[in-house]
């Protein structure tokens, strides 16, 4: 366990050569119990560089200190499902931070700065190793549930709609310090990795749990998808980002998702073959990652008006 609050994790069981059964179950264990309460845990030893980490950190926070003008050069396109590139949050958004978003390297989506020359390539490399951390961390989650071997990858067999973002959150003033508003994640399993500035904070029995940023872990909360998919179960994590007074801060949220084309429900198992209730009405994830979106576009005047996987809650 860390000394965080949340469990810390050294999954290099599953990345080593032989059978280390004893170790892989403790961790299966842990994992379990964590989801079960409230869907977040950091991992050590996953296999991504620490200074590929570092290095990426360092090129997101010159690209965004760079002016507007060189930013703004990489400005989103229109017909990507998600805003490419680089963007701002709207100024009536409560939330306070700017974001380079890019989905996998071979999409055509993809717009990067050309400022500073590494970065692309940086971003290329870290979001292909985040993509073998979701994969890998996907096989665990399908055992601790007791899916049958390779479910969840039959299930979420296309990376196409993986995106990572690069975030910087301004200093917080006088008056607020919001960073991102509490919220759950839409998609499967999201991967987190900051600088040391802090402000992630996880809920966890009712309170709120402050993510000590450790250079070398990386954290991992799960999504609306794995709660739908095990009917609650699974807890998707609910977490928020206040922003530090006098200092920005970068993190890396890599969020391993969904093709839109699937059809996501509380699977058997978890309802109907144990005489419980589905708790979600069956739904097709495009349409969920576009009302979200317009969660972000149009942002509603009451906070209640959010919309977030209880729109899809079946109420007894
Ligand atoms: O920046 C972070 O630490 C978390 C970002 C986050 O929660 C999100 O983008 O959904
Ligand atoms: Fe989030």
């Amino acid at each position: 366990m860390g000394c965080s609050g949340i469990p810390t994790i050294d999954i290099s069981p599953f990345l080593k050569e032989g059978v280390d059964e004893d170790g892989k179950k403790k961790i299966k264990e842990v994992i379990s119990e964590a989801c079960c309460q409230y869907g977040f845990f950091q991992i050590a030893n996953h296999g991504v560089p620490l200074d590929l980490m570092m290095q990426a950190l360092e090129l997101s926070k010159t690209f965004f200190e760079y002016p507007d003008d060189e930013k703004l050069k990489a400005s989103p396109g229109s017909s990507a499902p998600l805003p490419a590139g680089y963007s701002r949050q709207p100024e009536h958004s409560p939330d306070k931070n700017e974001y380079l978003l890019m989905f996998p390297p071979d999409s055509n989506f993809n717009i990067y700065p050309q400022n500073p020359p590494e970065f692309r390539g940086v971003l290329e490399e870290i979001f292909l190793h985040l993509t073998k951390v979701g994969i890998l961390l996907e096989s665990i989650l399908n055992e601790c549930l007791g899916f049958p071997a390779n479910f969840l990858k039959e299930y979420n067999d296309d990376r196409s709609w993986d995106f990572m973002v690069a975030l910087r959150y301004f200093p917080a003033t006088e008056n607020e310090n919001n960073g991102i508003l509490e919220h759950e994640d839409g998609n499967c399993i999201t991967f987190v990795f900051q600088d040391d500035v802090g402000g992630l904070q996880v809920r966890k029995n009712n309170e709120w749990i402050p993510v000590t940023p450790i250079p070398s872990t990386i954290v991992v909360n799960l999504g609306d998808v794995f709660q739908v998919l095990s009917n609650n179960k699974f807890k998707s994590a609910t977490h928020r980002v206040v922003r530090a007074k006098g200092r920005s801060r970068h993190s890396y949220a890599f969020f391993y998702n969904l093709h839109g084309e699937k059809w996501v429900e509380p699977l058997p198992q978890f309802s109907k073959d144990i005489g419980e209730p589905p708790k979600y009405k069956k739904f097709q994830f495009k349409e969920y990652q576009q009302l979200r979106m317009r969660n972000k576009t149009h942002p509603p005047s009451k906070p209640e008006d959010v919309i977030n996987i209880t729109h899809y809650a079946i109420t007894p």
